[in-house]
């Protein structure tokens, strides 16, 4: 296999062609494109979006994509959208085990979506789903094409590699991949694979403003890769799964969704690799609010209030001087959904295991474990490392609620709450 090409820069302009001279040059749109390519314009904002938000690609394709079959619904049970698919969330915090990557049937990217909690309403572009993906098969010669929302895969165990409109991208466990909303691609495994998933049906992605903390640091916008243009040759149909509206529908075509030879434009597939976070903590006293961690963020019309922030808890220093170290007990407005990719949560450092989640919905009360506080609070403060772990959160305005799957047939952690029962009132009247 060899190593992929890659263009660097979060909403930069790019311009790539797979063969010589595909791309036209000054236009956008010439009365015949070269090769006998077909010019497609994909808007991922309105066409008057401010020009900081504004996203769009121009692709110059063997056939555009409006060239296919009729659909027909697609039954896939798990893959749920919008608060209106969940259950009633409970105000228990909740914990989840790794569910393993079944090995009986046979599961794709699509069929293996397991969606876990959900919020608010596709259709109003508001909210986000979390889902979970148990794949043991590669897509072959079938597309997914998600009309809902853009998708953010952080992959947990196996290497996948992404077959899209626009290019090819490979990403493992610690990076992770953001697929446009409409952008047809394949997902293809080496073996057993599970990522965690948001579908973020509100506004796209972007990285967050850095006020005081100048022109540099957290994510860096030159280390988020988008692929070069790359079409397949092979003949043969596809069959087209779509998400439009909360429905899965499938088509069949007689040819290749990955037929652009050329492409430019700012809306393109990007990887991370979050070994690159430039990390901020506290270098004199006490625990900051986790937001400094944010990796990218999907603001709702609210200032400062998320539709969904993806954040990262990364391999980090920890110095800070006559300071409880890790997260404080608290309750928040916005609600918490949690995996970890590998290592062990400061918080919670036995309990809470690799490809494992937690829900800390609104105003629900968490914190250390009882074991994490003990140790937290009586450890010497020299200079620590947390070394090889990352975890995340998916955090958002809108309360998540559980899917029927998350809550019967997903490995819910029944004794979770029994983390802080220890936690004894130890006030010692003077
Ligand atoms: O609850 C959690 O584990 C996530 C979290 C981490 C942190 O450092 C501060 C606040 C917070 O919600
Ligand atoms: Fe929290």
């Amino acid at each position: 296999m060899t190593a992929l090409t890659y263009q660097s820069g979060f909403g930069n302009q790019f311009s790539t062609q797979a063969v010589a001279g595909a791309l036209p040059q000054g236009r956008n749109s010439p009365q015949q494109v070269a090769l006998g390519l077909y010019a497609e314009l994909v808007s991922g904002s309105a066409f008057t979006a401010p020009r900081a938000e504004n996203r769009r690609s121009w692709l110059y394709r063997r056939q555009p994509s409006v060239v296919t079959g009729a659909y027909v619904p697609y039954e896939q049970p798990y893959f749920k959208t919008g608060a209106k698919d969940g259950v009633a969330a409970p105000p228990d915090p909740l914990r989840w085990h790794p569910t393993p990557v079944p090995q009986g049937e046979h599961l794709d990217f699509v069929d293996g979506l397991r969606t876990v909690v959900v919020n608010g309403d596709v259709d109003a572009q508001t909210g986000m789903a979390a889902h979970l993906v148990l794949i043991n098969r590669s897509m072959q010669r079938r597309a997914f094409v998600n009309a809902d929302g853009e998708m953010l895969v952080v992959p947990q165990e196996g290497a996948l590699r992404f077959v899209t409109e626009m290019g090819v991208l490979e990403a493992q466990p610690g990076e992770v991949v953001l697929l446009p909303r409409g952008i047809a691609f394949k997902v293809e495994v080496q073996g057993a694979s599970r990522a965690y998933v948001c579908e973020n049906y509100g506004a796209p992605f972007r990285l967050p403003e850095l006020g005081p903390i100048g022109s540099n640091g957290l994510a860096n916008p030159r280390d988020f890769l988008a692929p070069v243009a790359a079409y397949e040759d092979s003949a043969g149909g596809y069959e087209i799964i779509k998400k439009y509206g909360g429905t899965l529908w499938r088509n069949s075509q007689a040819g290749t969704p990955f037929n652009v030879v050329a492409w430019h434009g700012n809306l393109t597939p990007l990887k991370y690799d979050t070994a690159n976070f430039m990390t901020i903590g506290s270098i004199s006293f006490d625990h900051p609010d986790p937001s400094i961690f944010t990796v990218l963020t999907s603001p709702s019309d609210t200032p400062g209030t998320a539709n969904c922030d993806f954040v990262i808890f990364p391999p980090r220093w920890m110095v800070a001087e006559d300071t409880f170290r890790p997260p404080w007990y608290h309750r928040n407005l916005m609600s918490e959904f949690m995996g970890l990719v590998y290592g062990q949560y400061d918080a919670k450092p036995e309990g809470f295991k690799p490809g494992g989640m937690s829900l800390h919905n609104c105003m629900v009360p968490h914190g250390p474990d009882a074991e994490a506080f003990e140790k937290a609070s009586n450890a010497p403060l020299a200079p620590h490392k947390l070394d090889n772990t990352l975890a995340f959160m998916f955090e958002s305005r809108w309360r998540f609620h559980p899917t029927a799957f998350a809550l019967q047939d997903a490995e819910v952690d029944r004794a979770y709450a029994d983390c802080w029962a220890n936690l004894s009132d130890r006030f010692t009247q003077p």
